[in-house]
């Protein structure tokens, strides 16, 4: 019999690529989406059921209904200037959210659940590259509404048996290769998708957010991990606790740092246009290096990223973003 599982903001750009890459394995999916920072034309691989995830009733109708095997939870906040600015919408929306959703869940006696977690959570590490046994210390209130779920979803292991994978994203981008689905993010503050915006928009100049760090060309660096690969590893993260693995946290990035710059650059040399830029003052919470190690979801989970060289992220997203403004033009 299919197995059903339930993808909490599968309308989003991580979860709709993830729907994708569900559906290609045969798995049914169910979208539980308020559509607050998601898209309905997203929603392409299975059925969007809407609710918001502080609506514990309607979860609990969601849950009656369609009896998933497992949930992947995708559903969040995720801008860190705002969190700073708002930090209680991220407590309620991201902690207190997912305490409802496992409220649902334990009701239900849906016991497997995968976690975006965020690379946020360490804050500014003092070695890098970043291992999952690390001090995490966020220096954000988004880091820490995240951090605050990995502890809670151990307690609902004690208390309801509830397994969990928690998976640390460092930075994802690009799209979908087919061009379906990309990333979609209203304000976009993402780097690619900016850079991108430089190419195609003559009035759009990028602000690069100092360049004084103590890195090799002065500017942040990041790991950037194709939104695919991300997918692929949620995948292999569902079969490892349907297959009775246990409760477990991996880091999800390449383990390359890319500076800001060799992005920029990268954008050009993919697109053959220039990106209009200048430097500004660093912006507030950004730790001059992220990079993962991401040897323990090779070794246990059997995962490696196979899209994520930076020309083919960059390429893909640009694929995307045309046919987005095509799309637009079209309307
Ligand atoms: N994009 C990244 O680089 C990145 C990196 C690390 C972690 N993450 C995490 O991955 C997840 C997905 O990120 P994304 O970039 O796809 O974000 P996104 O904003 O594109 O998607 C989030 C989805 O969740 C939905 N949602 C939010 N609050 C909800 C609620 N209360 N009830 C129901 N639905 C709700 C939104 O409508 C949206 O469809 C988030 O949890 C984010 O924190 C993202
Ligand atoms: O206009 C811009 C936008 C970004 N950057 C820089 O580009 C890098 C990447 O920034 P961005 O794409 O905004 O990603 P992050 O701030 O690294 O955050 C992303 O990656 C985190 C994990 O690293 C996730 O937790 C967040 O949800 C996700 O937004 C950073 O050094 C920024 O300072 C600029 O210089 N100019």
């Amino acid at each position: 019999m299919t197995k059903t599982v339930l993808v909490t903001g599968g309308a989003g750009y991580v979860g709709s690529h993830s729907c994708k890459a569900f559906a290609e394995a045969g798995w049914n999916i169910v979208v539980y989406d308020n559509l607050s920072r998601g898209w309905r034309d997203f929603v392409q691989f299975g059925e969007l059921f809407e609710g918001d995830l502080l609506d514990a009733d309607r979860l609990n109708e969601a849950f009656q209904k369609f009896k998933p095997e497992a949930v992947v939870h995708f559903a969040a906040f995720a801008y860190v200037g705002e969190s700073v600015d708002q930090p209680g919408l991220y407590y309620e929306n991201n902690t207190l959210g997912t305490v409802r959703l496992l409220d649902a869940m334990a009701k239900a006696g849906t016991d497997k659940i995968i976690f975006s977690s965020t690379c946020a959570t360490y804050g500014v590490p003092t070695e890098m590259p970043i291992t999952e046994s690390m001090r995490q210390a966020p220096i954000n209130p988004y880091g820490m509404s995240k951090l605050f779920v990995e502890k809670v979803l151990d307690d609902y292991e004690t208390a309801h048996g509830i397994r969990s994978v928690k998976l640390r994203y460092f930075n994802a981008a690009g799209a979908s290769p087919d061009g379906e689905i990309g990333e979609r993010h209203d304000p976009e503050t993402h780097l690619i998708p900016l850079c991108i915006e430089g190419v195609l928009n003559d009035t759009f100049k990028l602000t690069i957010f100092g360049d004084d760090f103590d890195t090799r060309d002065g500017t942040c660096i990041r790991d950037y991990i194709h939104v695919m690969d991300l997918a692929d590893a949620h995948l292999k993260a569902l079969d490892y606790l349907g297959g009775g693995g246990a409760s477990d946290v991996f880091n999800l990035g390449t383990g390359t740092g890319t500076s800001v710059l060799e992005i920029v650059h990268a954008v050009e040399r993919v697109t053959g246009k220039p990106v209009p830029r200048e430097i500004g003052p660093r912006r507030p919470g950004d730790p001059p290096a992220l990079i993962a190690s991401a040897e323990k979801a090779a070794r246990v989970l059997g995962w490696k990223p196979v899209q994520s060289d930076v020309d083919n992220v960059i390429a893909t997203a640009y694929e995307w973003h045309l046919k987005e403004l095509g799309r637009k033009a079209a309307l």
